[in-house]
């Protein structure tokens, strides 16, 4: 019986140390990384930009994949997984932290792979984030993101054409996976102003058709209160 009661203990003990995880999804600029610094003011959450680890790699002198990195940026293409995957790893151990949002990531069939064989049995994926936007506006978004002075080589119409490619090529397959999952694909609209997000739907049905139900419907929330319901509907703290 204390044998029995000792394993439950440690089992609930290790369960809570492995590092939680969410994944951040959306087109570019479709207000992502801005959703995110919410989040984790608000739930503690440590933000893991997938896109800004890949650029400050690039940035480090002597790397072996700045190049390549700033190349693939440029295209709008994905890097491979073992690149960003290892950053990821890296950041996640340095942090400290114990519950992540890893925004830009999952973005294409390797990247997922990638993360499943090296990381998924020392995590776990709480849910998954997706935001969504018209391709018109995330493209306004980023060409004023440059214009302010990002300093991002793919704030400009023509990276952004490609990595709108890769996005609807690449990343929208991954969604389509999440939306098949047990666990839930929770999915935000965030054309609204930035202070507003609206939550669409808890339950997986075809995309195409939830985007315009809820394109038709006109009530938003105050303050990403949809994004803020639902984590907190997983009984995740505030901070
Ligand atoms: N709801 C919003 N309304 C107006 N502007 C927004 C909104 N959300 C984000 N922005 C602005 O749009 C730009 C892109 O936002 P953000 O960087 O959060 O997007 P992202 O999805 O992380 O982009 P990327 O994938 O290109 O890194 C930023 O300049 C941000 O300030
Ligand atoms: N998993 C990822 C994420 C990003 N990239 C590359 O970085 C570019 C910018 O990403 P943002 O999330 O900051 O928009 C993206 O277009 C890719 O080139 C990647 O390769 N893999």
């Amino acid at each position: 019986m204390l044998e029995r009661v000792l394993v439950r203990c440690a089992t609930s003990y290790v369960s809570r140390m492995v590092p939680e995880v969410v994944f951040v999804l959306g087109a570019p600029g479709a207000g992502k990384g801005t959703q995110c610094a919410y989040i984790s003011r608000e739930f503690g959450f440590e933000h893991l930009s997938a896109g800004d680890l890949l650029r400050e790699e690039r940035q480090r002198p002597g790397s072996e994949y700045g190049e390549m990195i700033e190349a693939k940026i440029r295209e709008g293409q994905i890097v491979p997984v073992e690149v960003t995957c290892s950053l990821l790893h890296r950041a996640m151990m340095r942090s400290g932290k114990n519950r992540f949002l890893i925004d830009g990531f999952p973005r294409n069939q390797d990247n997922l792979e990638g993360w499943t064989r090296a990381m998924s049995d020392k995590t776990k994926l709480l849910f998954v984030l997706f935001f969504e936007c018209s391709q018109e506006l995330c493209v306004d978004r980023c060409l004023e993101r440059g214009a302010a002075g990002s300093g991002r080589s793919d704030d400009n119409l023509d990276s952004l054409r490609k990595r709108f490619d890769t996005y609807l090529k690449d990343t929208m397959p991954i969604i389509d996976h999440y939306q098949g999952c047990v666990r839930p694909l929770s999915l935000f609209y965030s054309d609204a102003s930035a202070d507003r997000v609206e939550e669409k739907s808890l339950v997986p049905r075809s995309l195409a058709h939830s985007a315009q139900t809820e394109r038709d419907e006109s009530c938003f929330f105050e303050r990403a209160t949809g994004v803020h319901l639902f984590i907190r509907g997983y009984h995740i703290k505030k901070t």
